[in-house]
């Protein structure tokens, strides 16, 4: 059986990504082994079998396919061996051609989730090297798929894009939300109630939008086709410029992603 090794098993993505793994048992627990600073991981209490330790050469002697899951200014850190080894990164800024020469592995899935993976409805795209066996790609696949959408992508460079359109999950709609919750509480709205509403709201739209074949422009069209109060809102945010606000933090995020994140 194969047995999978997580380096930075202990942190937040990790965590997300192999909590709907184990529950859907691609992985059993005693095949399990993460590693962190401390050794003390929690958010596996609902599988004790799971091996922890904060020693990176047993993970490694131990496992076949090592998930690389540490910050980029950590890895300095992460002294090992990964000659002969499928090595699965998901970390921010880190090429594959820089995870094959310092690691010396040469079998390679990069791949770009993001914190949505708890919730099984991460976007993550994903590419390889050559060198990755048949069944290696299929785990991958099945590896992402367990807490999202995975989507293959040929051309490595585009994964530093999607660390900044969608390795933020939540992030970018979360301001959005905060602005708009903000604004009701200014307006007299409890907070309890602004945040419940904003909440829902952001829950039946991203729903829909998931849903119906409507793009993201159509709906906008919609509404603005409609002439009614959404229209004028709409109006106003559009003549603010929302857009140039939202591509300049993209743009922010993509460089800072291919400037090498930490
Ligand atoms: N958090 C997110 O939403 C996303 C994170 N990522 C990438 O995932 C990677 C991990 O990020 P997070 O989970 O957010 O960070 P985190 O800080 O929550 O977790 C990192 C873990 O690595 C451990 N660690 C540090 N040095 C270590 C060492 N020498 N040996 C073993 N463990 C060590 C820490 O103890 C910690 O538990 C990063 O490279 C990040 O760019 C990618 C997409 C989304
Ligand atoms: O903010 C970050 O640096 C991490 C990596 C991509 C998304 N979250």
């Amino acid at each position: 059986m194969t047995h999978l090794g997580v380096i930075g098993g202990g942190g937040w993505l990790a965590g997300a990504l192999l909590r709907p793994v184990l529950a859907d048992r691609l992985v059993m627990p005693a095949d399990l082994v993460l590693s962190s600073r401390s050794g003390n991981i929690s958010g596996f209490e609902a599988w004790p079998g799971v091996h922890m330790t904060t020693d990176n050469a047993i993970l490694v002697d131990a496992c076949d396919i090592i998930v690389l899951s540490v910050r980029p200014g950590d890895l300095d850190e992460i002294d090992v061996d990964l000659r002969g080894r499928f090595v699965i990164s998901v970390m921010a800024g880190v090429t594959v051609e820089e995870i094959g020469d310092r690691f010396g592995a040469r079998r390679i899935v990069r791949a770009m989730p993001n914190a949505c993976a708890e919730q099984r409805l991460s976007f993550t795209p994903w590419c390889m090297t050559d060198d990755v066996r048949d069944p290696e790609a299929d785990f991958a696949r099945r590896f992402f798929a367990a807490s999202g959408r995975p989507h293959f992508i040929t051309d490595e460079q585009e994964l530093d894009y999607f660390t900044a359109l969608t390795g933020s999950g939540a992030a970018f709609p979360a301001l959005m939300a905060d602005a708009m919750i903000r604004h009701a509480i200014e307006a007299g709205i409890g907070p309890e109630t602004a945040v419940l509403a904003v909440r829902q709201l952001f829950l039946g739209a991203a729903t829909q939008m998931a849903s119906v074949s409507d793009t993201p422009a159509d709906i906008v069209e919609l509404f603005m086709e409609y002439h009614g109060t959404t229209a004028a809102g709409l109006s106003a945010m559009i003549d603010a410029d929302l857009a140039h606000a939202v591509f300049s933090g993209l743009t922010a995020a993509r460089r800072r992603a291919q400037d090498g994140a930490d």
